[in-house]
Formats: C-alpha cells, structure tokens, sequence
C-alpha cells in the first residue's frame, strides 16, 4: 500500500468506495537494506504510478480538500424556489430568536418567513442522483434555510431567559410542543435524501460552509485558475458579514495552504516503503518542511483577528451554526416526514430508520477539516477517549466529512509502515529531530488554536453571561444557575476540557527528540 497520491477530482461520482489497495509491500526492499539510487528510483515510481488513488477520493492535487473549481452558485429550476427563500431569509435580516431585546416585528418577520418554508411544495430530488454539483449545493441550500428555520425560533416560555423577548403570540406550525421543533416535509424530505445520497447528516457541515461554498473574488481571466487564499470570495453566508466571511475563509485558505503539506505526506510515505538511509535523510527533509508549513497554518488561523471581531462572531454568527446537541434551548429536532416514509415506517430497514430519525445533529465546526485530520493520522497522534466505548468527538466528526474525504483518511489509515513506528525503529537522532519538529508545531497550532477559541467565545460568552444577568437582575428574577457560565463547543463539546486534551494528545505524540 502506498500513500494515496493527491489527484484530480472526480466530479461524476460520489457513490461510496472502498479505499483502493497500494502495490505489495512484499515487492519493496526491506526497511533498512541499501539499494542503489537506479532500483530506489525505480521502486519510488512504481509507488507513484502504481494506482493514481486520490482521484477516487475528492482530493485535488492543486487544491487539497478543497473544491478545485467555484462550486455551483445556485440551483436550476425548479429548485430555484429554495435559492429564493434562502435569499428572503438574508436579505429580510432574519434574527436570532433567542436574541437579546428581539422586537416583535422582528419576531413576526421570522414567523412570517417560516410560514412561507413550510408551505413551500415538496420539490422531487431524483433528478440529483449521482450529480455531487447538484447534490452539494442542494445539502447547502436546504441547510441553511433548516438553520434559518430552527434558529430563528424564540425559545418556549419555560425555556426563555427572561433577557430575550418573545413573540406575543404561538410561534406557529413549527413549534407546536416545548421540547421539540418540527421541520416542515418542504425541508425535511428533500434535505433527508440529499443527505443520505451524499452520506452526510442533515444539517449544515464544514463542507458547506467552506469546502464547497466559495467563487473567486473577480471573473477569472484564464480558464480554471487555482484559487488563491487572496482570488476567493464566501458564496452563501447568515449575516453576510465581513466576520462571517473572514471565519469561514480562514479555513479556507488553511486548507489551500495545506495542500503542500499533503505533497510532502506523500513523498515521506513513498520513502518509508522504500525505507533506506537514503529515504532517512529525506524524510527528515520533508518532516522540517511539514514543521514549517504547519507554523504557517497557525499564521493563518491567528489571521483571522483581523478581520472577524469576536462579540460579532459569538453573538451574531456562531448561533446559526448550533444543532440539535448545542447546549442553549435544547430542543429535539423532528424531521416531519411524508406519507410515503410514515406507511412505510413499520417494516423500515435500518438505514433507511436512521435516515428519518438521524442521531448525528452536531453543529459545524472546523474540527471537521479533513487536512488537520490528515496531520494527525500521518504523525500517529491518537484522539482514542478514556472512557471505553465512547466514540472520540475526532472520529464522530469523520462522519460530517464529505463521503470521499472520509474513506481517504480511512485508507490513511490502514497504512501498514506508519511514520512514527518507522522513525522510532530507525532511532536517527537527526530523524527524530524533525519528527519532533512536526509534532510540536501541530502541537503550537493547538495552543493558538485554544487562544483563539478563549478570544472568540470564552470571553464573548463570559460577557454575554454578565448582560444576561444583569438583565435577569433588574427583572428581579436572577437565579444561582445564571452565574454560572457553561460553554460547549459547536460540536456540543465541553470546549475547554476537550481542546486541552487534543493538545495533550498532540504532545504525547513527540519521541524525545527536541
Ligand atoms: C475563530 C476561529 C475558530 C474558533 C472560534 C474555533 C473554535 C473551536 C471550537 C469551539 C472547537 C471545539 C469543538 C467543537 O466545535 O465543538 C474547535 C475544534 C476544532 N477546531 Fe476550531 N475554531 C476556529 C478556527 C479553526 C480553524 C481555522 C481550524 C482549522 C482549519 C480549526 C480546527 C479545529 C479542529 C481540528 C478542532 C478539533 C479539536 C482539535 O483538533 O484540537 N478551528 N474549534
């Protein structure tokens, strides 16, 4: 097995695959013999040449996990009709229904353009099949409208912080019981079927708001230019901020800078097969180059102060993205189904159960980027939890990755020569060194990471805390429980805990060689 080699995109396909195998180790030298630069080259050819994998799996040689051309920017007739209620939802400024002083207008605007979703007809799908462009802008577009739908949604009374204001009257069809939300059949059935051709879950994902939602900044002058972190533009945003579009762009342009740590995993896991003193001098090579590309992502990641201002991203763009996990008004997402799936419901199969009941409702969140995923699997650092039999919050997020981006971190790891065994069997102090040197600069990308987390929700959500209080206070109705500030993460993480142990993982992973 060889490393998959970063290819072009197959855009015609997006049925599931099963990883391709690489060459035959048992063909290759064994790891420590010398062998002269003509068979080395040779057998780093074969490696190459042997199955062009990548394509199988969404990754663009040029553009990682990113799409490699502007995904589609809006959806054909019929399907026109759900472009156009995403546009009401942003143009009419739809707010947040728990959000502090919302007036009864604004709460009226909402309800009024929730009416309009769950009147909308139930549009027919069957046309997207085996069409991923189609298919992907679809899963966009009905997601956001389903976030729109869910989040503009006063909390029930019982619920209610006292600071937000709800609407004078019932909040409508959607929301007929306290303790759970209905989405309209108009949403629900398509966006269960988009879902489920796509194998992703029904609600919006990083892919959505990143991989597969940019264009480039101006007309290009050459046929299909390589989008550069400075030529690219967001497509579809909540707010149509510049701090929603630097958030997602941030992201962005890490994964476009990744691609060259992607190169540099491929030609390091080529070498490991080959495995001589030759290949120990390169991969210690490559690993100094993977430290430094990794110091730029960081670079990246703290860029995004310069744009995104923090009390905006926390209380005007990170709400739209919670799910059904999300700690603030809990409340259980039904997915209202049509007779068709109802009758059916008695002898259903498994998979066709969790397609109408689905578990996964996590919101997004960059912890589903493929390529620090990627980063992880290639310096061997485990996220396994303690508890046994939980799934660790890194593998459950596998799952909201795009089907192809999946199955290739799946053949990454099936790899048979990992690299820290290798570089720990081979004992070069050199090696080691820089081996080291990957693990503590992903190690440093986490710490940043963490201070960005403190800066964009920690202290925002302190703050918030406070005003709601206060709030509470004048009211006379302020409890022990409001003092207490309990953040989770998008993905409904305990966020600090969790981020610190990913950190600790990470510097688990080091051999002693710095
Ligand atoms: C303003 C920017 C960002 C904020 C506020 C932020 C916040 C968070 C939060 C709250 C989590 C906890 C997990 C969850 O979502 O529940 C998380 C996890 C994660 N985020 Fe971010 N994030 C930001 C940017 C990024 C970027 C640009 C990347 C890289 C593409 C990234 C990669 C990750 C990863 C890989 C995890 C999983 C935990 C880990 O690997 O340490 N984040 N982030």
């Amino acid at each position: 097995m060889t490393a998959p080699r970063v290819g072009s995109v197959n855009e015609s396909s997006v049925t599931a695959t099963s990883p391709p195998s690489g060459p035959l180790t048992s063909s290759l030298p064994s790891q420590t013999s010398d062998i002269n630069e003509t068979t080395r080259a040779a057998h780093l050819e074969a490696l190459k040449t042997a199955i062009p994998v990548a394509h199988v799996f969404d990754v663009d040689q040029r553009t990682g996990f990113m799409a490699p051309e502007p995904p589609l920017a809006r959806l054909p007739d019929p399907w026109e009709l759900w472009e156009q209620m995403l546009d009401e939802a942003v143009s009419s400024r739809l707010q947040l229904g728990d959000k502090l002083g919302l007036t009864p207008e604004e709460a009226e605007t909402s309800r009024l353009w929730r009416e309009k979703v769950a009147k909308m007809p139930v549009l027919g799908v069957s046309e997207f099949t085996g069409k991923p462009i189609l298919l992907r802008r679809a899963h966009l577009v009905l997601t956001f409208i389903l976030h729109f739908y869910v989040q503009s949604q006063s909390p029930p009374k019982s619920n209610t912080t006292s600071t937000s204001t709800p609407p004078s009257t019932s909040t409508g069809p959607d929301s007929d019981s306290e303790s759970c939300i209905h989405i309209p059949k108009s949403i629900s059935l398509p966006l269960l079927r988009v879902s489920k051709e796509l194998d992703i879950p029904p609600l919006l994902t990083f892919s959505d708001t990143v991989l597969y939602n940019w264009t480039y900044n101006t007309p290009p002058t050459t046929p299909n230019p390589i989008p550069q972190p400075s030529t690219i533009r967001t497509q579809t945003m909540f707010t149509n901020t510049i701090d929603e579009e630097e958030f997602y762009l941030c992201s962005g342009r890490i994964e476009l800078r990744g691609v060259e740590i992607l190169e540099h995993m491929r030609m390091t896991m080529d070498e490991v097969f080959v495995g001589d003193d030759i290949a120990v001098r390169r991969i210690t090579e490559y690993l100094r180059r993977v430290a430094g590309l990794i110091g730029e992502l960081k670079a990246l990641l703290m860029s995004v102060r310069e744009r995104c201002d923090p009390e905006v991203y926390y209380n005007e763009v990170r709400p739209w993205f919670r799910g059904e996990d999300s700690v603030e008004n809990k409340r259980k997402w039904v997915f209202d189904l049509g007779d068709e799936e109802r009758e059916g419901e008695g002898g259903v199969k498994e998979s066709q159960r969790e397609m109408v009941h689905p578990t996964e409702l996590s919101g997004p969140s960059a912890g589903q980027s493929s390529m620090v995923h990627v980063l992880d699997i290639f310096l061997g650092v485990d996220h396994r939890m303690t508890s046994p039999g939980q799934e660790s919050f890194m593998s459950r997020m596998q799952k909201y990755m795009p089907r192809n981006h999946r199955l290739f971190l799946d053949h990454l790891k099936a790899n048979p020569r990992p690299l820290r065994g290798f570089v720990e069997a081979r004992g070069d102090a050199e090696l080691v060194k820089a081996f080291d040197e990957a693990v503590g600069a992903l190690k440093e990308f986490r710490d940043a990471h963490m201070i960005i987390a403190t800066l964009y929700i920690l202290g925002p959500a302190r703050r918030a805390a406070r005003r709601a209080a206060e709030a509470k206070k004048e009211k006379g109705a302020v409890q022990e429980k409001d003092k207490k500030v309990v953040v989770k993460g998008t993905g409904g993480s305990d966020l600090v805990t969790f981020l610190k142990e990913t950190r600790e993982r990470t510097k688990e992973t080091m051999l002693g060689g710095q």
